[in-house]
Order: C-alpha cells, then structure tokens, then sequence
C-alpha cells in the first residue's frame, strides 16, 4: 500500500472554516473542494482572506471551526509536510548563505539527498533561471531574485499538490511568462496548484477562480463561466461586477 490518497480524494476540502483574530472575524463558512491536478485561483482585495486560507490549509495555522483536509487528512498535521510545496508571501532565506546553501538546507528537510538532491536543485533553479547565480550568497540577490529563489525551493521535492502566495509578485514580465509555462506543465504532469494573485490575466489561466470578500468566499468557477455569469468580457470586469472591488 502507498500512501497517496486515490484520484477520488480531493486535493483540499474545506467545509465550514472560520479563523478569527480577536474579535476580528478574517474567515467565514469557508466551503470549497478542489480536485486533484487543478489550477485554482485565489482573488480578492487586500486583506480579504486569502493568505489566511492557504495558511490554514498547511497546517502553519488551525482554523476556530470547521474542517480543513489536505490530501484527504485532517489538518494541521505535521507529518503532511513533505507533500506540499509552500511559497509564503514574503521569503523565508537564509541571508548569509548562498542560494545553493539555502537549497541544500530545504532539500535535507524534504528527504532529497545525493544525485537525486543535486538534479533536483539544478532543475528547480532552472525554471526560475537562476542556475548562473547558484554559488551567490541570498543577500547579494535582488527582491525578485529572492522571489524565484522561494519558488525554486517550493518546488524541489516536485511536491503532489502546491500552494504558492502571489507567486509572480516582483518578477518581471518575460520571466514570469516563463514560470507560468511551468506552473501549466507541472498541473499538465498532474500536479495540483492553488495560488493567489491580484493578477487578472494569470487569474484567466487557471481552472477555477475562488473569489474571497471580507473572508466569505462570494463566488467560485472557471473563468469562462464567471465572466458569463456576470455578462462580462474580462475577469476585471466579472471580479468587479461581483463585489471584487479595489484594494483596500
Ligand atoms: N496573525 C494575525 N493576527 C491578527 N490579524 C491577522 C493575522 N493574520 C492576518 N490578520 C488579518 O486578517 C485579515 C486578512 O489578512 P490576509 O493576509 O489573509 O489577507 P490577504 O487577502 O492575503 O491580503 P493581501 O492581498 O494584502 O495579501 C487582515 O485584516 C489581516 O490584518
């Protein structure tokens, strides 16, 4: 027996949640499924939620009620660690040790050792174009070569499912046409992938949107059937026509 769940069990399934802090209410009947080898997007304006969500959904927080199940365990349970990949919002790096360091660290905490290790830092530091600034210490990188650096490690153990907070945020735009290639071919390989952005044409390229107002999640589907839904062209216009709204 392995131990991968069968296609049948959701990648995640949220039923109910609700997170508060203090008497702040940030989470609210969160109810969601989304299946194995799905692209799903996370929208919403700034501090609606979303960052919360993908937290409860690692396990790095517990919701107050309701259930959240990660390859169909209940969580917040340590041992699913290695089975996701997680990009925070802001980087998590060890500044005064080279990128090839800080990928020797992680690759330890996945389980990668030897030849498997190596291939696989050169191949994460591929796709986001780095293999020239492997030997450099993190705090020569700029603010975008961090970002990629915190991609690669989110996906050096070519992780089952992948839940990555505003991926693309300071890469410029030839470089994050490149990463959003590999983010399709990995969903293409089966891999699951949910993001958040604030990005209108990368919110077009997944699957299913969820859009998250004041921590109630007000509207979930493709973008196709959203747009139609709102009798609108753009995802802009379908995201602002459902209560989307500005940033705060
Ligand atoms: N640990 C915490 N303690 C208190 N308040 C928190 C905590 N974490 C989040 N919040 C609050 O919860 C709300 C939602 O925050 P969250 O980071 O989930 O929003 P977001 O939708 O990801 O925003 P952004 O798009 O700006 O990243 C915000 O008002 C935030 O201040």
């Amino acid at each position: 027996m392995n131990d991968y769940p069968s296609p049948a069990v959701p990648a995640v399934e949220l039923e109910a949640v609700a997170r508060s802090f203090g008497s702040r209410t940030v989470l609210e009947g969160v109810t969601l499924q989304v299946a194995r080898g799905e692209l799903f997007g996370l929208l919403g304006p700034s501090g609606s939620g979303k960052t919360t969500l993908i937290k409860l959904i690692t396990g790095i927080d517990a919701a107050d009620s309701g259930t959240v199940r990660l390859l169909g365990e209940r969580m917040p349970k340590l041992s699913m660690f290695q089975r996701f990949g997680y990009l925070a919002q802001s980087d998590a790096l060890y500044g005064e040790l080279t990128a090839k360091e800080n990928l020797q660290f992680f690759a330890s905490l996945f389980g990668l050792s030897g030849t498997r290790r190596d291939e696989r830092i050169r191949a994460a530091m591929g796709v986001v174009d780095l293999l020239e600034h492997l030997n450099k210490p993190v705090n020569a990188y700029s603010g975008g070569m961090k970002r990629r650096l915190s991609l690669a490690i989110a996906l050096l153990h070519e992780p089952e499912l992948l839940l990555l907070d505003e991926p693309t945020v300071g890469i410029d735009p030839v470089l994050r046409q490149s990463i959003w290639r590999e983010l399709l071919a990995m969903r293409d390989r089966g891999t699951t992938l949910i993001l958040t952005t604030h990005v209108m044409d990368e919110a077009d390229k997944c699957d299913r949107i969820g859009l998250i107002r004041e921590g109630r999640l007000t509207a979930v589907g493709s973008p196709s059937a959203l747009k139609a839904q709102t009798g609108t062209d753009t995802i802009e216009d379908a995201f602002i026509a459902l209560g989307g709204g500005a940033r705060a």
